[in-house]
């Protein structure tokens, strides 16, 4: 594999203290919002790059992050994360960028449907797209290569990742939709499902605005009119 290793990537699993603890109820506040919707209740910070896209048609995830930093090119870690996922999770995983191995195909993503995985996001390519879409485990990625990478490791499981541009930490909160991936930092949860919904208020607002035949908002007029237009 030619593609350059940034740093030392070890072998080891590590155990995160949030993979216990029941989430779903932490998760409740935020789900039914758009990503959209998310991205505003997080003043766009934490959303990954339009270089993510979803591989599976219509897909749409919500959970906590298991990570997996693999080094380029190679999936091994990724098979030992298929078999640690817990109900839910969404496996994150960080190639450094490499998009010449597919690290996910069929049989990988239908062992973490099997697993009852909540999906997964890979900072790199998948391969066998239609069978993959016919499992329906929901998987976001670069795009597709047709090549497998190695099964050599190294690997680490459970670590600080970065996936579309973005630190994702283990037990960070993944939502996935058309438009995007975006990340949740744990501890901003309450926060953002506030931002999301007086964005959702406000949308619901303007809808019937624009229905009783307010093109454009007065504040915007104002600015357009500061700038001489
Ligand atoms: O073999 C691989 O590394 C990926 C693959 O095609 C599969 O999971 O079906
Ligand atoms: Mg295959």
């Amino acid at each position: 594999m030619n593609d350059t290793i940034m740093g030392r990537i070890g072998c080891r699993v590590k155990s995160n203290y949030e993979f216990d603890q029941p989430w779903r109820e932490l998760t409740k506040g935020l789900e039914g919002f758009s990503t959209a919707n998310l991205a505003d209740g997080m003043k766009g910070f934490y959303c990954m790059d339009m270089g993510i896209r979803p591989m599976v048609p219509g897909a749409k995830m919500l959970g906590p992050a298991l990570t997996v930093k693999l080094r380029p090119g190679d999936n091994l870690m990724l098979h030992k994360a298929t078999e640690l996922v817990k109900d839910g999770y969404i496996v994150v995983c960080d190639t450094q960028g490499c998009t010449s191995y597919a690290l996910l195909g069929e049989l990988m993503a239908s062992a973490l449907k099997k697993q009852n995985a909540g999906g997964i996001v890979i900072d790199g390519v998948i391969r066998d797209c239609e069978e993959v879409i016919e499992v329906g485990l929901p998987v976001y990625a670069r795009g597709s290569v047709s090549c497998a990478g190695d099964k050599e490791g190294p690997g680490e499981i459970n670590v600080p990742v970065c996936c579309g541009g973005v630190v994702v930490r283990p037990g960070d909160f993944i939502a996935a939709d058309a438009s995007g991936v975006v990340v949740i930092p744990r501890e901003d949860v309450a926060d953002v499902a506030a931002g999301a919904k007086k964005k959702t208020d406000y949308e619901e607002v303007r809808r019937q605005e624009i229905a009783d035949g307010t093109i454009v908002k007065d504040n915007i007029n104002r600015i357009l009119s500061a700038k001489c237009v």
